[in-house]
């Protein structure tokens, strides 16, 4: 189900946070939001998850204007993993990931055998099924991003949502993550700031700006030495990797005097 951004707008207490942002995910594949600190790229997904009201422009999704859907219908279609769902329910992990099957269900009745499967399946596929009994305020912040992680495969959603999901995780399962997404087949907008993951997991990479998207397009024709010094600030030097041939960044520390 394709995902596009039309004109979107966000403006909170006069100051324009995203600007006009178009930005277009194909049905199936994987795009990349990249950019400092501060460009907007939290607020922009948070219209798409529906965290956040445009002021202007259009989420469409499936073709149909986001805000016209009524909230389950919008939830069946759209999953999200957030910097801000750091649920503090006294919940187990087997009931966090259970969760996710709520847009779907009529009352409140047990899980169906095959909802059962897909949650123990999940749970496997980000490695906590180990941690199905523990209560989830236990849990270290990357099993908990594994747990939302899982909570959201559940969910069975055609758009998928994700807000920096390798921040808490370790190589091993940063890894996983990404390939598991290049496999899905889901519709997902990644919000990333390790360059090079972006460059090996997504199809297309969006480069904002001070709330700008200046530049859009395959990671190897983005991600040059000078977009990242004009947008980043930084000195990189950019090499295919020798076995997949992506563009991955090298850099290189200054030595700025502080003091001791
Ligand atoms: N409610 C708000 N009111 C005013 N300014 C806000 C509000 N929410 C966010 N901002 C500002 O909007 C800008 C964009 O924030 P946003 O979280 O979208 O950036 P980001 O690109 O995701 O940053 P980061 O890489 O640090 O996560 C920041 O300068 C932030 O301080």
């Amino acid at each position: 189900m394709r995902l596009s951004l039309d004109g979107l707008t966000v403006a909170l207490d006069g100051t324009t946070l995203v600007h006009s942002l178009d930005l277009d995910v194909a049905d199936g594949s994987v795009v990349g939001l990249i950019g400092p600190n501060g460009s907007g790229k939290s607020t922009a997904l948070r219209c798409v998850y529906r965290a956040l009201r445009p002021s202007g422009g259009t989420v469409r999704v499936g073709g149909d204007d986001l805000a016209d859907l009524r909230p389950r219908e919008g939830a069946r279609r759209v999953a999200a993993l957030t910097q801000e769902n750091g649920s503090d329910l006294d919940f187990t992990v087997a009931e966090i990931v259970a969760l996710g099957r709520v847009p779907h269900q009529r009352g409140n009745g047990p899980l169906t055998a095959r909802e059962r499967e897909l949650c123990e399946h999940a749970m496997d596929s980000m490695d906590v099924a180990h941690l199905a009994h523990r209560g989830v305020l236990t849990l270290s912040g990357g099993e908990r991003q594994r747990v939302l992680m899982a909570r959201a495969l559940v969910q069975e959603p055609r758009v998928l949502v994700l807000d920096e999901p390798t921040n808490h995780l370790d190589v091993r399962h940063q890894i996983h993550l990404l390939s598991l997404l290049r496999g899905l087949g889901v519709t997902t907008l990644v919000v990333l700031h390790d360059l090079n993951l972006a460059a090996a997991a997504c199809d297309r990479i969006g480069v904002l700006e001070e709330g700008r998207l200046v530049a859009t397009g395959p990671p190897a024709e983005v991600l040059t030495p000078e977009l990242i010094r004009d947008v980043f600030g930084v000195e990189a030097t950019v090499v295919a990797h020798p076995l997949t041939g992506d563009p991955q960044l090298l850099y290189r520390l200054t030595h700025e005097k502080g003091t001791p």
